[in-house]
């Protein structure tokens, strides 16, 4: 189906009171059509900065620094050049969290939708526009079609809302999907049912999806591969059910253990916080926090390492676990 979305070496700083920060740091990420890539970590690990670049909307602040956004091979972000108002909306949809930011609450559902499509498909018919409208709230799992079409937002359930976001950034039929944190305002129940939707717009289809979570085991339901973000670099990548059941990054397996009810046992929190990352800081950046750092993890760079199997983790001991035993080939751990 293609590469729809590519990050290329992307560095992204923000000017700060305290000096220059580092808020995303040489991150590499292809997305392909019909794809769900997650993009999961703990808060301010530069999830948002990373996609909202890919929208265009970085604070005045924050800046591309080097490396590259492209949109169906073609340039979008790149140091001092910002081309991304064509694909933005029309090749570019985003759902964010809470429809309150998408929905205008004095419009009907039908007038907001059909504003979307005459900006970004200004050559359909009314009658085209029309059928496809239809189509997409038919797609969103609605069967009373008119009755959703003219309701105003404040009509719809939380869940609604949220499928109506959806229906707006992908009425357009755009190639990608950026979704951030777009469950995480719903109760457990409809944030399964959005999760399954995005699931079911995204495969087989030409459309790839990033979905930004702090929740590791919801990417793990939803995504076809998962890159775990710290401190503003990639961590850990691979195929969602590798990095979940056989996690090569001492920080993904922490991750883990933080979660309530994951095998059963003892929850284990992640202790301190991540740094601030400046310019000349060298090393690994979860050293400090990680159970399995030595002397070699304090300075330098830390190689991407590949693992059997195609994930790829940032630590020098990516083929071993927390005690320093050598993993297992997976066809022996499962
Ligand atoms: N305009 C800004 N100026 C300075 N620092 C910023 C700015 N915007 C974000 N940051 C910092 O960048 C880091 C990454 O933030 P970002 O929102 O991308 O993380 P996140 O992983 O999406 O977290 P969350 O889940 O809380 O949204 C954080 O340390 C945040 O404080």
């Amino acid at each position: 189906m293609g590469t729809v979305l590519e990050l290329r070496n992307l560095t992204i700083e923000a000017a700060t009171a305290r000096g220059t920060q580092v808020l995303v740091d040489a991150v590499d990420l292809t997305l392909e059509g019909g794809e769900i890539l997650g993009l999961i970590g703990e808060s301010g690990s530069g999830k948002t900065t990373t996609v909202r670049s890919v929208l265009g909307l970085l604070d005045r602040n924050v800046s591309v620094a080097s490396g590259e956004v492209v949109v169906l091979g073609e340039q979008v972000q790149a140091p001092g050049r910002q081309n991304v108002d064509r694909v933005r909306g029309r090749h570019v949809g985003m759902v964010f969290q809470g429809a309150s930011s998408s929905l205008n609450p004095l419009m009907r559902v039908r007038r907001q939708l059909r504003e979307v499509v005459r900006t970004h498909l200004p050559k359909l018919s009314a009658e085209e526009r029309d059928t496809r409208i239809a189509h997409v709230i038919s797609r969103m799992g609605f069967t009373e079609v008119d009755r959703v079409l003219d309701s105003f937002p404040h009509q719809l359930s939380g869940g609604m809302r949220q499928r109506i976001a959806i229906a707006l950034a992908v009425v357009t039929e755009p190639e990608v999907l950026i979704t951030d944190e777009c469950t995480s305002a719903l109760d457990v129940t409809t944030q399964a049912e959005v999760v399954d939707l995005l699931g079911s717009l995204t495969a087989g289809s030409g459309m790839g999806t990033v979905f930004v979570t702090h929740d590791l085991m919801l990417a793990s339901e939803i995504c076809d591969r998962i890159a775990v973000m710290y401190a503003g670099q990639i961590v850990e990548m691979g195929t969602a059910k590798d990095v979940v059941h056989r996690p090569r990054h001492p920080y993904t397996r922490a991750l883990l253990a933080a979660i309530p009810s994951w095998d059963g046992g003892e929850i284990k929190a992640i202790d301190g916080a991540a740094p601030r990352i400046t310019e000349d800081w060298t090393g690994c950046r979860f050293a400090p926090r990680c159970p399995r750092a030595e002397q070699i993890c304090t300075t330098g760079q830390v190689p991407w390492v590949e693992v059997p199997g195609g994930d790829h983790a940032r630590c020098h001991f990516a083929l071993e676990n927390d005690r320093g035993e050598a993993f297992l080939p997976a066809s022996s751990q499962a």
